[in-house]
């Protein structure tokens, strides 16, 4: 048995997209080593009420640091291009619907690349996925889909079954222990599960899967660091 990483993502996440991101760009490595990665669309703001656990950003302590923290994110992962929209925090009940309906119709290659245009839309370009219009518009611009598709998305997005799956899929992580996003539920070679908080958290990940990694390690003044 290979291991296996559960991700859970809101497109309202600022770490998120840090976290898909970078799970993507390490997704080869990863099955090298055998471990598979699947992302799964929940609700941000239901695991908040969920958990009794509050957005960072809404005590003002937390603000400030998340700003030095933020900044350092972005550094670190390259991705100094995103930001929040003027019109954070998005209520993404129907882009995340959205995407439980294409994670069962449209699986694979094209769910998570219209989960990427949905993290890029909201904060690189700031378009507010969350508004009917303008959600359609993004899905049909991706090109992934015709006409009759983005209708059927945009429809399931009212319905009680995708809905349903996004209040299932929020109930199963609060069920595991979730406080935020992103979370991750992770299978290790021996059958041995976990949870992981945070796009932070990678290095303890890999060392719970058993993967060898280097990072964090200091190099000898005059030695070049590795690229990440
Ligand atoms: N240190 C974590 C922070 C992650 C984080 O702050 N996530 C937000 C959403 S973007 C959250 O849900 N936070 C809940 C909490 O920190 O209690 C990271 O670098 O990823």
């Amino acid at each position: 048995m290979g291991g296996h990483i559960d991700c859970y993502l809101d497109c309202a996440s600022f770490y998120g997209t840090i976290a898909f991101n970078y799970l993507l760009k390490n997704r080869k490595l990863l099955a090298g080593h055998d471990v598979d990665v699947e992302f799964h669309p929940v609700f941000l703001g239901g695991i908040n009420v969920g958990s009794g656990n509050k957005p960072p950003w809404s005590l003002p302590a937390k603000a400030k640091y998340g700003q030095f923290d933020g900044d350092r994110a972005k550094k670190y992962h390259n991705m100094e291009k995103i930001s929040a929209p003027d019109f954070f925090p998005p209520l993404t009940l129907l882009p995340q619907r959205a995407l439980c309906f294409i994670k069962a119709n449209h699986p694979n290659t094209t769910f998570e690349k219209t989960w990427a245009r949905f993290f890029d839309a909201m904060w690189i370009d700031h378009i507010n996925i969350t508004v009917p219009a303008d959600l359609a518009s993004v899905l049909a611009g991706t090109k992934l889909y015709s006409e009759q598709e983005v209708e059927a998305i945009m429809k399931a997005t009212q319905e009680k079954e995708w809905k349903d799956k996004l209040l299932a899929n929020t109930q199963k992580v609060l069920d595991q222990g979730a406080f935020g996003a992103p979370w991750f539920w992770v299978r290790n070679a021996e059958g041995v599960e976990e949870p992981f908080f945070g796009s932070d958290r990678f290095h303890f990940m890999w060392e719970f899967l058993g993967i060898p990694w280097q990072d964090i390690a200091i190099i000898p003044k005059g030695e070049a660091k590795p690229k990440l």
